[in-house]
């Protein structure tokens, strides 16, 4: 699959292509179910395209990172992910920018959500938009969960609240985030719970602080199950929002590794002990649970 941020030189002349306009933010079971609705009835000759619009301004907000769309696109069978970056100093309307970009493609035809709008709330129509873009457009039927449309902006709360198995409902999968193993203040090895301190993951939306349940892979297919501590660390008198994770059964250094740490289950809030001998009770009491609750 190639990605592509608009506008390139490499977006002019190619093929035709069978193009899904989304923000594409969870790629929740949504974005699944509309991928795959679109695959079925593309032929093999035919080339799948995703136009993806990517909320600048939702800096920390994130559900997905650019680079977790690429992993889930190729997952999918998509050739070309194609993105426009959009920050808030853009006074363009999003119809009017996506229709300049899109205006160098051949498009066969076009696939929508029902619920995407791009005249954001306003007045649309999508005959008059497929004539500006020169292919037909089709709007699919959006998926519900309990009767409700899922969107990224209803998993968005529940994500805020650790709600962790609704937010897993909704995704297709546990909610999880990717970045870099960064060096703390090596505190953790002391009180006998070395965590891995996951660096660049600024783009994500905060999950509720407190320790969860949760899966980290430390390279590709070698999978520990960990107890993630996301939040402030008020007992240490942590100055930021940070995600940690201490892995059962797993010893060695992965300084500097990419890992992806996934969210299965929230086990407690995050408090504020008097004192370091307190936190270890307690961190000794996460670690009985959660072996508990896994059978370990
Ligand atoms: C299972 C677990 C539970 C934790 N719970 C809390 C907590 O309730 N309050 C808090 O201030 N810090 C909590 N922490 C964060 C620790 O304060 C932090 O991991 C420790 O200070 C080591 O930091 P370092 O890895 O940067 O050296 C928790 C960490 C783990 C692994
Ligand atoms: N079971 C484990 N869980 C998490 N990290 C571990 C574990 N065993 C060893 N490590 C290593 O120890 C580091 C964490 O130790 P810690 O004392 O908390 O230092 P830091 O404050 O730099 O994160 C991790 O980055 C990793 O390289």
């Amino acid at each position: 699959m190639e990605t592509i941020q608009l506008p390139s030189s490499a977006s002019k002349g190619i093929e035709p292509v069978i193009m899904v306009i989304d923000f594409f933010d969870g790629f929740h079971i949504g974005h699944q179910h509309l991928l795959e609705e679109v695959k079925s009835v593309t032929h093999e000759r035919e080339r799948l395209a995703v136009l993806s619009i990517e909320r600048q301004s939702k800096y920390g907000e994130a559900l997905t990172s650019l680079k977790d769309k690429e992993k889930l696109f190729i997952e999918r069978g998509v050739d070309r992910y194609y993105y426009i970056e959009v920050d808030e100093k853009e006074d363009m309307p999003l119809q009017d920018l996506i229709t300049k970009h899109l205006q160098l493609f051949k498009i066969k035809q076009i696939y929508i959500s029902e619920s995407f709008n791009p005249s954001e709330g306003g007045e649309f129509s999508m005959e008059k938009w497929g004539k500006r873009l020169h292919a037909p457009i089709k709007a699919l039927p959006t998926v519900t969960l309990q009767g409700k449309e899922v969107d990224s902006e209803s998993i968005k709360p529940l994500v805020k609240q650790g709600r962790m198995e609704a937010v897993q409902a909704m995704l297709g999968r546990p909610y999880e985030v990717s970045g870099v193993v960064e060096k703390g203040e090596q505190l953790g090895r002391k009180l006998g719970f070395p965590t891995l301190n996951l660096g660049g993951i600024d783009e994500y939306i905060q999950v509720k602080p407190g320790v969860y349940l949760g899966t980290v892979e430390i390279s590709s297919g070698s999978w520990y199950y960990t107890l993630i501590s996301a939040g402030y660390r008020p007992t240490v008198q942590g100055d930021s929002y940070k995600v940690e994770a201490y892995l059962l059964d797993f010893s060695g250094d992965v300084y500097n590794q990419e890992v992806t740490v996934k969210f299965l289950r929230h086990l407690r809030d995050e408090v504020n002990f008097d004192g370091m001998e307190d936190l270890v009770d307690q961190m000794k009491q996460d670690e009985h649970q959660a072996r508990t609750l896994l059978g370990l």
